[in-house]
C-alpha cells in the first residue's frame, strides 16, 4: 500500500530557502579575502544566489555541469555554493592547498567547466588555467575595485558578474537523488578520489549534524567553520547552520589562533569545527596571550585524533565541551561523534578523557561493523582491533569515474581503511589508518595511541610515529617529535614518560627530533612524505 504523504524532495537549495523565510535576518559574518568583516544575512545569501542561478543559465551552462570555487570559507562562497546546485549543476569544491599539477589533474578529472577564484587564488589559477581545457568561465569572487590585472582570459569580478542577472529565474527543479556537489578525497594515502553527492545525501547529512547527540545546533547558536568547505563541506556545517537557521560565522583564509581568537570572541561563537593542526594554533595563542574563551561553548575536532592533551586543554582550561569526531569525505563526511549517553554521563576526570580519545557511536543513518582478513564479523568489546566497514544514507556507492571500486562490496559496504575496535556500547575508537599500522613481531601496535602519548609531554609541540623495519621484530614504531619552543631535544625524558601507561613492547626505540612535521592539504600528518624523509629506515 502506498503512503498517503507528499512526496517533498530533499533538496539543498530548500535548506537556504527554508533559512530566507524562517531566519531571514540571521547575520552570516564573514572575513573576506580583501581583509574587512562582511555582514549579511540568510535572505541576502538566498537573493544572491538566486542571480548565481541566473548568470550560470545566461552563460549557457547546463543541468550537471561542474562549476567548480577555489575558495576560503566566505559569505560570496556560500552564494556560489548555493546558486550553483540551485541551478542544477554540480559544485566541485577544490583545495587550495594542493600543487598546480594536482589541482589540474583534479579537474580535468572532474571536466570542470568553470571556477569562483578567490582573489588570493588568482595567481594559483594562471597556473592552472592553461592545463584545463575545459574550462570556459573563470569569475574572481570580489568587485570591480580589487579585481586584479591577470593574464586568465575572459576573467571577471563576481560583483559584475552577477550585477548582470536581471531577469531573475526560480531554482531548477531537480529531483533528490541528482547529483549535486563533487569532493575529492584528500589523497593522505594515494590519488584523490572524487566522491559526488546528491541532494538528498546532503539534507539527511545536515539534519543528522544538526541533531542532539550530533553538533546540536539551534537557531540560538553562532557557528564557526573553520573547516574549509573544500573539506568535504565543511563537515556539512554550511547546510547545518542555514538548517538550524544559527549565525554564521565564516573566517575566510586567516587561520592563524590570533585570527580565529578574534572571531570567536568578536561575534560570539557558541561552535566550532577543525582539524588539530588549527586547534594547536589556537591553544598556543591563548597559552602565550592568557587570552580566554568565555563565549564557546563546543568544539567540534576531527579529521585526525584529537589528541588528549588538546581534549584536556579544551575542557579543564577553557571550559569547552570537546565533541571528537570522525568521518571520510566518502561518508559526507561525518561517521561517528564523542557525546555522552546516559550509561557514561557521570563519567569524569580521567575516564572522561578515556572516552573522549574514541571516535563515538554512530548516530541514526551510519552502521558499521568490524571485520577481520577472513571478512568474519568481530565483537564490539572495546578490544578486538578489525577492518572498519561502514554503510548509510550518506555514504558513497563508488568513486566519481568508477575508480576505487574494490572499496565497496555487493551489499553495500564501504571499506574505510581504517582500523578500530568497538565497545559494547558502541563507541568506537580508531586505533590506525590501515596503511600506518605497524606490526610488530606479528602484533599491531597503534601510532594514534602514541602519538597521543607523546604530545601529552610538556617537551612535544606534535608528534608522528611511522613503523621502521627491525631485523628481529619486523617494524618497530620511530618516534619523531617537534619539541616545544625552549625545550630539549632529549629523547629519554619522553620515553620514560611513556612507561607505565602503555604495553612496554610498544614503547619506541628512538625518538627522531625534527623541525616541522609535514602535513597533507587537509593538515593530517603527511606520514608518505614522512616515510621518504625516514627511507633508509622504512621496511
Ligand atoms: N577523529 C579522527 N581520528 C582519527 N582519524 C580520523 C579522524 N577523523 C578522520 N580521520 C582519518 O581521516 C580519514 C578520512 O580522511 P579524508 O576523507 O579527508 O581523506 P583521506 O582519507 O585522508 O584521503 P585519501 O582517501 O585520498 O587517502 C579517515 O579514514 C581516518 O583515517
Amino acid at each position: 500500500m502506498r503512503a498517503l504523504i507528499q512526496e517533498w524532495p530533499l533538496l539543498c537549495h530548500r535548506i537556504i530557502d527554508y533559512a530566507a523565510i524562517q531566519h531571514g535576518a540571521r547575520e552570516v559574518v564573514s572575513r573576506s579575502v580583501e581583509g574587512p568583516i562582511v555582514r549579511t544575512s540568510y535572505a541576502a545569501i538566498r537573493a544572491r544566489a538566486l542571480k548565481v542561478r541566473t548568470r550560470l543559465a545566461a552563460d549557457g551552462f547546463n543541468r550537471d555541469d561542474r562549476i567548480a570555487t577555489l575558495a576560503w570559507n566566505t559569505s560570496r562562497h556560500v552564494e556560489a555554493w548555493y546558486g550553483v546546485m540551485g541551478a542544477g549543476m554540480i559544485c566541485h569544491t577544490l583545495n587550495p592547498r594542493l600543487f598546480p599539477e594536482q589541482l589540474a589533474w583534479i579537474m580535468n578529472d572532474a571536466d570542470d567547466r568553470m571556477v569562483f577564484v578567490d582573489l588570493t587564488f588568482v595567481p594559483l589559477m594562471e597556473k592552472i588555467a592553461p592545463l584545463v581545457p575545459g574550462l570556459r568561465r573563470i569569475v574572481v569572487l570580489t568587485d570591480a575595485a580589487h579585481m586584479p590585472r591577470t593574464s586568465l582570459s575572459g576573467a571577471v569580478a563576481y560583483e559584475d558578474w552577477i550585477a548582470e542577472a536581471t531577469v531573475g529565474l526560480d531554482w531548477l527543479p531537480a529531483e533528490e537523488t541528482d547529483a549535486v556537489a563533487l569532493c575529492y578525497t584528500s589523497g593522505t594515502t594515494g590519488n584523490p578520489k572524487g566522491v559526488l553527492y546528491s541532494h538528498r545525501s546532503n539534507v539527511l547529512h545536515a539534519m543528522m549534524v544538526t541533531r542532539p547527540d550530533a553538533m546540536e545546533i539551534s537557531s540560538r547558536d553562532t557557528v564557526m567553520p573553520v573547516v574549509p568547505m573544500f573539506h568535504a563541506n565543511a563537515w556539512g556545517i554550511a547546510h547545518a547552520a542555514p538548517m538550524a537557521g544559527a549565525k554564521l560565522v565564516m573566517p575566510g583564509g586567516r587561520m592563524d589562533g590570533e585570527a580565529i581568537w578574534e572571531l570567536l570572541d568578536s561575534e560570539r561563537v557558541t561552535l566550532t569545527a577543525a582539524v588539530p593542526t588549527v586547534w594547536l594554533m589556537l591553544l598556543e595563542y591563548l597559552r602565550q596571550t592568557g587570552k580566554t574563551l568565555p563565549w564557546l561553548k563546543r568544539v567540534v575536532i576531527g579529521g585526525s585524533a584529537s589528541p588528549r592533551a588538546m581534549t584536556m586543554a579544551f575542557e579543564k582550561d577553557y571550559d569547552v565541551e570537546v565533541i571528537h569526531a570522525w568521518g571520510m569525505t566518502e561518508m559526507s563526511p561525518v561517521g561517528s561523534l564523542t557525546t555522552l549517553k546516559p550509561e557514561n554521563s557521570g563519567l569524569a576526570g580521567d575516564q572522561l578523557y578515556d572516552l573522549k580519545q574514541k571516535q563515538g557511536f554512530a548516530p541514526f543513518g551510519v552502521e558499521m561493523k568490524l571485520v577481520d582478513d577472513e571478512e568474519r564479523q568481530l565483537d564490539w568489546d572495546g578490544k578486538t582491533f578489525g577492518r572498519l566497514k561502514v554503510r548509510g544514507m550518506a555514504v558513497a556507492s563508488s568513486y566519481y569515474g568508477g575508480t576505487g571500486a574494490d572499496s565497496f562490496d555487493s551489499q553495500g559496504w564501504f571499506e574505510t581503511g581504517d582500523v578500530a575496535h568497538i565497545d559494547q556500547l558502541g563507541y568506537m575508537q580508531i586505533t590506525d589508518r590501515a596503511k600506518d599500522v605497524i606490526k610488530s613481531g606479528g602484533e599491531w601496535i597503534s601510532t594514534i595511541d602514541l602519538e597521543n602519548l607523546a604530545v601529552a609531554h610538556p617537551d612535544v609541540a606534535e608528534a608522528a610515529v611511522i613503523g621502521i623495519a627491525d631485523p628481529k621484530w619486523d617494524e618497530r614504531p620511530l618516534l619523531i617529535v617537534v619539541a616545544r619552543a625552549g625545550a630539549e631535544r632529549e629523547a629519554a625524558p619522553i620515553l620514560s614518560f611513556m612507561e607505565g601507561k602503555i604495553a612496554k613492547w610498544w614503547i619506541p626505540d628512538e625518538v627522531a627530533f625534527v623541525d616541522e612535521i609535514p602535513h597533507t592539504a587537509t593538515g593530517k600528518i603527511n606520514k608518505v612524505a614522512l616515510r621518504e624523509m625516514f627511507s633508509d629506515r622504512v621496511s
